[in-house]
């Protein structure tokens, strides 16, 4: 059975001293608060996560909160300036690691068969990706978002096994929604989540597809967190904005207790 799942993603977001300050914040409130057994994710810069791990194994909330990388590099290891390996992140506490969001596609130039490289060393390293598409206004209004999706899948993640895919959370962010406080709507999301588990039958089979979970991300916040998660498709949230204030990304992981 898939998981439901609530990740924050800070983004470059938050030095040493404020990441502490607010994973302490949101692992207290969340011990205080949290009943459900939602899987709490965040996703710190690189230069923080061996922190907040520490922080975390001193504290009595251990295994409520996973940490995640927000990229990996492509290569295994070797002259690569600035770039940081699967190994590493596993290395440092990370169970997790974002894959081709849409901000590493559009600054970074990411194609889908370098994700397809990245997703396979996050996996050799046994850090479960969060594989991150979405489309464009630009894309939607030309109608050619389902083929984009389609691509992005078909090329960047398809490629696995079905035992392994089934171990990989997607994550859906329309590009227009992202930051930008236009949220997609319950329905407009629930359409294309359920397109991605279609394709995921196609390609696999019913019982991968209903194995993995498919997160919503753009602009989500504690008002609108329990209409998109009451969906039939959609398994949780990649938060941005929200992640970054303590009580919003409690208030957002609590939806599931409703
Ligand atoms: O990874 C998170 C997404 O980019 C969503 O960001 P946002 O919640 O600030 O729109």
């Amino acid at each position: 059975m898939r998981k439901k799942i609530v990740a924050g993603n800070w983004k470059m977001n938050n030095d040493l001293q404020e990441s502490l300050k607010l994973f302490s914040e949101v692992a207290n409130m969340v011990k205080d608060e949290v009943s459900n057994d939602a899987e709490i994710i965040v996703s710190a810069p690189f230069t923080n996560i061996y922190a907040l791990d520490q922080w975390k194994n001193g504290s009595d909330i251990h295994d409520k909160i996973k940490l995640s990388g927000q990229n990996c590099c492509w290569e295994e290891s070797g002259a690569y300036t600035g770039e940081v390996s699967a190994k590493m992140l596993k290395s440092i506490g990370a169970e997790y690691v974002i894959i081709g969001h849409s901000e590493r596609r559009q600054y970074f130039a990411e194609t889908n068969a370098l994700l397809a490289k990245k997703v396979d060393l996050a996996l050799k390293h046994e850090l479960i990706p969060i594989f991150c598409i979405g489309e464009t206004l630009q894309e939607r209004e030309k109608n050619i978002h389902l083929d984009l999706i389609k691509n992005q899948l078909q090329e960047g993640l398809f490629h696995l096994i079905k035992s392994v895919v089934k171990t990989v959370v997607i994550a859906y962010e329309p590009v227009w929604a992202i930051g930008t406080g236009l949220t997609a709507t319950p329905e407009q999301a629930q359409e294309i989540h359920a397109f991605i588990r279609q394709l995921i039958v196609e390609g696999y089979d019913e019982e991968t597809a209903n194995e993995v979970s498919i997160l919503y991300g753009g602009s989500c916040n504690p008002s609108n967190a329990a209409s998109l998660f009451s969906q039939k498709d959609i398994d949780g949230g990649l938060i941005g904005g929200a992640s970054l204030k303590s009580r919003d990304f409690t208030d957002i992981i609590k939806t599931f207790n409703s």
